[in-house]
């Protein structure tokens, strides 16, 4: 029987206490999850699990079933017998979260319980300052902190000008430039890796994430797109997965996203620039289009802001609000201070709506 320390997988007092809770229950976290089937590590070592009838009976969608990430209380602490079974899903701390893909309005849990989220974005093809734009304003909603990780540094020969660029959205996110193709090349992103936290990496696919963690790990155990020639064109990773770097940490690996839609986002952090300026605007409700004594015109007639991130926040704040009819996540103060007041939200809600009966 393996003795595992569950600090080492990111346990704090806050999910101990909860614990306690549920007396005669196991703690576990989810390391993975293949269809209804999950695999948890607990104190005496990884073990498959499924979700009780009940939880799945009252769940009333799908982000109150466990995802990867999750503290959770079973009924037991090993699968000798059988499956454990999932009973409940401990408060979660944080969340990066999208909507699920295609029409329906559900939404994702990509990883629970992070606190920190690696934006990865390569310095050659996918490189895109509107992407980034929008990842940071998931990122600052998840209540983990962004820090942006630029990938495949061996492919870039003019980093300097990719630097000035990002700063122009990064708004003091932390950057990290680094490269899988060298041994020294993930040494960067290490300061930001503290053993007991966890860490996600996020991003498109194919930018170098699994090559990235497999480095952190000293060894392969995520398969990346050579490895798997005849899976060409196709998304390498298809499944989250938490795991632990020997130097400590914790990891979870994503499926490359191709299209990040909104659910929830924190415009104010990721916009702070637009939204300081805006301060300054003569009239209060300023949509910053044609009004007189506008501060973000102003701006970006003397080119202190680019138009095109100004387009870009008002392209993300009507998709937000889009999005947020059908969200739980709909709360009037945090549109509140998004609209600067509930007039203009108003006026949205009513064209988001027409848009809809359209
Ligand atoms: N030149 C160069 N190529 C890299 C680098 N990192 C990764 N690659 C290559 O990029 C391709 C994709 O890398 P992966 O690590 O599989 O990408 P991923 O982000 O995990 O992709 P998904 O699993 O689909 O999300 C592979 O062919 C890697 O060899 C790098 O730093 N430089
Ligand atoms: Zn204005």
């Amino acid at each position: 029987m393996t003795n595992i320390n569950l600090a080492d997988y990111g346990l704090n007092p806050r999910f101990r206490q909860e614990a306690e809770l549920y007396e005669g229950m196991y703690l576990a976290r989810v390391c993975s999850q293949h269809r209804e089937l999950y695999k948890l590590v607990g104190e005496c070592g990884e073990f498959a699990a499924v979700v009780s009838g009940r939880l799945a009976h009252n769940a009333s969608n799908s982000t109150e079933f466990p995802a990867v990430g999750d503290w959770v209380m079973v009924d037991r602490a090993n699968d000798y017998a059988g499956n454990a079974v999932i009973l409940h899903v401990l408060q979660r701390k944080s969340m990066f979260a999208r909507k699920s893909a295609g029409t329906s309005h559900s939404l994702q849990i990509v990883a629970a319980n992070i606190d920190v989220i690696f934006i990865c974005m390569s310095l050659n093809a996918d490189f895109s300052l509107r992407r980034l734009e929008r990842y940071l304003s998931i990122a600052w909603d998840s209540m983990a902190i962004p820090v942006i990780v630029l990938t495949k540094a061996d492919l870039c020969n003019d980093l300097k000008a990719r630097l000035a660029d990002i700063a122009t959205v990064s708004g003091g996110t932390n950057v990290v430039v680094c490269s899988g193709m060298t041994e020294s090349g993930c040494q960067a992103i290490l300061s930001h890796i503290t053993p007991g936290k966890t860490i996600a990496f996020i991003g498109s696919s194919g930018v170098g994430k699994s090559t990235l963690i497999n480095r952190l790990l000293g060894q392969t155990v995520l398969s990346t797109r050579e490895i798997r020639e005849d899976d060409k064109g196709r998304h390498t990773t298809t499944h989250r997965q938490l795991l632990l770097l020997p130097g400590g940490g914790i990891v979870i690996d994503t499926p490359g996203m191709r299209e990040l839609q909104l659910d929830s986002v924190n415009l104010a952090k990721a916009f702070a620039d637009i939204e300081d300026l805006a301060a300054n605007c003569k009239y209060r409700d300023c949509s910053h289009a044609t009004e007189p004594g506008c501060a973000v015109r102003n701006a970006i007639n003397t080119g202190e802001l680019p138009e095109e991130r100004l387009e870009s926040y008002k392209k993300l704040l009507k998709e937000a609000c889009y999005a947020g009819l059908n969200s739980r996540q709909l709360e009037q103060e945090k549109i509140k201070n998004m609209f600067g007041g509930l007039g203009e939200m108003k006026q949205v809600m009513r064209y988001a709506k027409n848009k809809k009966k359209r």
